[in-house]
């Protein structure tokens, strides 16, 4: 762990589902690490690093070849964007890639993430692919070589290996969803057409196969590739017995789609290490008897990454626990992100800001910190004229917390390196419903809430203190309903029949906040026994109006006094509730083709010539560390 990592906090722990002996396998699966591989600075229940990931697969290997079972480690991709570690070196992943290298990975695969820049895609096939030469699998995935110009196989299509104590023979696969927003120097071919393929058909029709393995930058629900591939190996082997590593929901998840096919997703930036073993396999060394063959035994977790659970999992200890391999790593770890200053801070934020932990609009969402004063601040400085600018909520990748705001935390908020354009004087009333049609879903409803969460609450209007605001969702630090203490709910709302509704809100819930999964096998996943944290969606896209807000009926202003005073005055500020008669439309630019298509819809057609650069292309990541510096002062230097 990284030595300004805090301790971890012990909590109830349930026991790892090894499985042990021949015929037996374990895994441990990460996914969308996003370059996480320092840790969680700031929250101790996901405090260690890659490298006690490191040691924690050495002493799981061990008790492997100890009882005959097997250890295998998957990485389903998007290992980068999102961390100083990977995203503040020049070039990108500087330190990165020798810090992951010196895992064992027996199959990995590509995300989407490593596919959107080209320079990001050819970094990771000179240098990832060459470090895992035999485990990297590309099934549906070419590149334009840099050195020879021609398409080719990004990595092998498929890899057949013998494990080495069970003697299991794998099959495995290495697929991406059928992802579009790459650069154009790799192609991603289509799920569709890729199982059409002689090699594809082949390989899921050889002999002696005792497991097929499908890793994927693919979520493990609700997709049609996910199925599509299911679907195509049974069709060729009806009874072989699959599992599915999957990812890019960010989410916990186990799939059962039937009693010899699992699925396992490992949530997102180093939070989860995923377990899953299989028990009951034939192999080359076993064969089965009629009874067992029909039953291989599947068993998952997931596991908080912090050192209380891996010693625990791994039966050690604080001093038997770290390898020589495991200390080295966190060491270069420690001296990259000293290196690049990681730690120094922009200014300290008053209070936490929740991406998704809080509703929108709410005190504590990031969403309406942005919404509400880093982009009117930064672009009523930057834009003469009444503008609208929108964001996608995409661009924003995690939480703030109350304390410095250092180099790091930028590059966890927003990593990425588009910057903003705008279409210039757009009809207001086109302008206007651009960010609607950007979030064309509507308005989430308490009864969704009700009937998303577990044991919602319902109390009386006339048991709660403080009195609540009309019907919608609020967020309330602590309320009293007569008759109990004072409590913190997760989601608090009136309803139209007056009702009030706590979702959550028990008070006798354990006590360190964290995921609590229901998958396929239940609610007994997650290792540590948490208090639920209660996670909400958000809209698409957010927008902010600058120079102008137009919170009343007052008429449009016409086009020529907003030039004339434009050029007596050079800035054109709205008086309050006055609509202009045209706008500057201003977006992020990883959005131009929805807003392009917005506007179209609305019958304006305007091409990528008509959009110009603002903001000399500050990125998001500019836009937030320069408001924090200019807003949020330490204490002492107020
Ligand atoms: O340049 C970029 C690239 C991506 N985004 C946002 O990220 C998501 C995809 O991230 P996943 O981790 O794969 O879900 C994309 O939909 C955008 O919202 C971006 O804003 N800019």
């Amino acid at each position: 762990e990284q030595p300004s990592a805090p301790s971890p906090i012990s909590a109830p722990l349930r026991e790892l589902p090894w499985s042990k002996g021949r015929g037996s396998i374990n895994f441990l699966h990460t996914t969308d690490t996003h370059g996480w591989h320092g840790g969680h600075l700031k929250e101790a229940q996901y405090s260690a690093d890659w490298g006690d990931y490191i040691s924690f697969a050495h002493h799981l290997r061990q008790r492997a070849d100890e009882d005959g079972s097997d250890l295998l480690l998957i990485d389903t991709g998007d290992r980068v964007d999102g961390n100083g570690l990977y995203d503040a070196s020049d070039p990108k992943g500087k330190y990165t890639f020798d810090v992951f290298k010196e895992q064992k990975i027996d199959v990995i695969t590509s995300g989407n993430h490593e596919l959107y820049l080209a320079n990001s895609s050819i970094r990771e096939y000179d240098e990832v692919v060459p470090d895992f030469r035999d485990s990297y699998i590309a099934s549906n995935l070419d590149i334009y070589s840099p050195k020879s110009g021609k398409l080719e196989p990004f990595a092998p299509r498929y890899r057949k290996f013998t494990t080495k104590n069970s003697g299991i023979r794998i099959l495995a696969f290495g697929f991406l969803f059928n992802f579009h927003g790459n650069a154009n120097n790799t192609v991603v071919q289509s799920v569709q057409e890729t199982i059409k393929e002689k090699w594809f058909q082949d390989a899921i029709r050889e002999k002696d196969v005792d497991l097929f393995l499908v890793a994927g930058h693919v979520p493990v629900r609700d997709s049609e590739e996910s199925d599509l591939i299911y679907k195509a190996i049974r069709n060729a082997k009806w009874d072989t017995p699959i599992v599915f590593f999957g990812g890019h929901t960010h989410i916990r998840d186990y799939r059962k789609w039937e009693k010899k096919a699992w699925g396992l997703e490992s949530g997102r930036y180093m939070e989860t290490l995923g377990f899953l073993s299989i028990n009951g396999l034939s192999s080359g060394k076993r064969r089965l008897d009629a009874t067992t063959a029909k039953s291989p035994v599947y068993r998952r977790m997931y596991i908080d990454n912090n050192l209380f659970s891996l010693h625990h999992h791994s039966g050690t200890n604080h001093s038997s626990f770290p390898t020589e391999m495991g200390k080295n790593v966190s060491e270069k770890i420690e001296k990259a992100r000293k290196k690049m200053n990681l730690d120094e801070a922009f200014g300290c934020a008053p209070q936490d800001y929740w991406l998704n932990r809080a509703p929108y609009p709410a005190n504590d969402s990031f969403l309406s910190l942005l919404d509400t004063h880093i982009l009117p601040d930064t672009f009523t400085a930057a834009l003469q004229k009444p503008s609208i600018v929108i964001s996608n909520s995409g661009a924003i990748r995690f939480d703030i917390f109350k304390g410095p705001f250092t180099i790091d935390s930028t590059f966890l908020v927003s990593p990425f390196t588009s910057g903003f354009r705008a279409i210039r004087n757009v009809p207001y009333g086109a302008a206007s419903q651009v960010l609607q049609y950007l979030n064309n879903q509507g308005q989430i409803l308490l009864e969704d809430l009700v009937a998303l969460s577990v044991d919602p609450t319902m109390y009386k209007l006339d048991d709660l203190t403080p009195p609540l605001p009309p019907v919608g969702l609020h967020t309330l630090e602590r309320v009293t309903v007569a008759g109990h203490k004072a409590f913190a709910p997760r989601l608090i709302g009136r309803s139209e029949s007056e009702q009030i509704l706590l979702v959550n809100g028990d008070k006798d819930a354990p006590a360190l906040p964290g995921y609590t999964t229901r998958d396929d096998a239940g609610s007994d996943g997650d290792d540590t026994i948490h208090q639920e944290i209660q996670f909400y969606d958000v809209p698409n896209c957010i927008a902010a109006n600058i120079h102008f807000s137009p919170s009343s009926n007052k008429p449009l202003v016409s086009e020529e006094h907003a030039e004339l005073r434009s050029r007596q005055g050079g800035t054109v500020h709205l008086a309050e509730g006055t609509k202009p008669e045209t706008v500057d439309l201003v977006y992020n630019v990883f959005v131009q083709d929805w807003v392009l298509l917005a506007l179209q819809y609305l019958g304006h057609d305007y091409g990528k010539e008509a959009t110009e650069e603002v903001l000399e292309g500050q990125t998001m990541t500019d836009i937030i560390s320069g408001w924090v510096r200019d807003n949020w002062a330490c204490e002492g230097e107020k």
